[in-house]
């Protein structure tokens, strides 16, 4: 997949700009860094101003939910609940979009419901009902990994030719953080002890449930973890697979995209080995509590810009970097030079 550089000219030339303001040399910090990213991405300085910001919420649910106690401290059927929340405007991520302009829209990738009365449109990407148990089964069916990741990329492209000009994954999936810490401790190597975290707040116990699921699961992938569209098959989902397809077609078609929390953090860790030159599209928006993003980021080489504390998911943290970055703009767009002030 044919990935466009970011224009190394904007950066320098930024980065000339942001030393010339009227201010001591880089004591806008981090906002420096994020308006010479955004030049580059954008090829002018200033950058664009982001007018258009998108959050898709892929919706999905995933066999882990299903047997004995639980892996999660909320039941499945909330997924397909949340889905209807999300169409009434009465999220999290809602709310938050809502303070910052951006539009939300819901994808039913995987929910376990047929979801009646809800909108065809919602439903126009589903893969299936639920995801296999990946700690003694494939999640998916052979296919089903590609067919989501096309999916993610069809949904980007919508968003992209109806204006986005920023993208943030959403995702909404009761059990989703054993998926999230699945990935990341595949893709990395790690112990599963070290990635699980307590997700939507499950207790010590829970937590160690996670933990032998998470394990079994790897013990039952073997060797399959090494190729992405493989590890998406045996220990992903077909929400995992459609965010991946989501960012890599963000970075394909040049918008940058603002990962959100554990799940797009893992995706974003396969869909890097599938494109590697992606990456160079996605900032990270927060910082999650889930031990498993912190390992993908830092795999990534990315700094998140927030951190609330947050662990909701749905793109709400992401959400909320969009106003640092708006100000990154601004200070390179609107700021005088020091060479006129003194
Ligand atoms: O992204 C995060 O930081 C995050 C951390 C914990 C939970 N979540 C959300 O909660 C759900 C997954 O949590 P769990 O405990 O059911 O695996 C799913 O809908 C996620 O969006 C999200
Ligand atoms: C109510 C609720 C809302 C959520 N949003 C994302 N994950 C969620 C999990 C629960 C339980």
């Amino acid at each position: 997949m044919a990935i466009p550089a970011p224009d190394e000219s904007a950066f320098t030339a930024a980065r000339g700009r942001l030393d010339a303001l009227v201010k001591p040399l880089g004591a806008l910090g981090r906002l420096e860094d994020l308006a010479a990213w955004l030049s580059a991405a954008h090829g002018e300085v200033p950058p664009r101003p982001l007018d258009d910001v998108r959050v898709v919420v892929f919706a999905g649910d995933h066999g882990v939910t299903g047997a004995g106690p639980g892996v999660s401290a909320y039941p499945r059927e909330v997924t397909a609940a949340m889905v209807r929340v999300f169409l009434a405007g009465k999220s999290g991520v809602n709310v938050l979009a809502r303070q910052v302009g951006a539009r939300v829209r819901v994808v039913d990738i995987a929910v376990d419901d047929d979801l009646d009365g809800v909108p065809e449109q919602v439903r126009a990407h589903k893969i299936r009902r639920g995801s296999g148990a990946i700690d003694v089964t494939d999640a998916l069916e052979p296919g089903e990994a590609e067919r989501a990741f096309e999916a993610g990329r069809a949904v980007a492209d919508e968003e992209i030719d109806a204006g986005a000009d920023l993208l943030i994954p959403g995702d909404m999936g009761i059990g989703n953080t054993t998926i999230a810490a699945a990935l990341v401790a595949a893709s990395l190597g790690l112990p599963a002890g070290e990635v699980v975290g307590t997700g939507t707040g499950v207790d010590e116990a829970g937590r160690a449930r996670k933990v032998s699921v998470v394990s079994a699961a790897l013990a039952r992938a073997g060797s399959r973890t090494s190729q992405p569209f493989a590890l998406l098959t045996a220990l992903g989902s077909a929400c995992a697979a459609a965010t991946a397809g989501f960012l890599v077609q963000g970075a394909a078609r040049g918008v940058p995209v603002l990962l959100d929390g554990v799940f797009s953090g893992a995706a974003a860790l396969v869909a890097r080995d599938i494109a590697p030159d992606a990456v160079r599209w996605w900032l990270a928006g927060h910082r999650s509590t889930e031990p498993s993003q912190h390992f993908a980021l830092k795999a990534l080489g990315l700094d998140p810009i927030l951190d609330l504390g947050l662990r909701l998911g749905e793109g709400s943290g992401a959400v909320q970097a969009v106003t640092t970055l708006r100000a990154a703009r601004a200070v390179i767009a609107d700021m005088g030079l020091l060479a006129d002030a003194v």
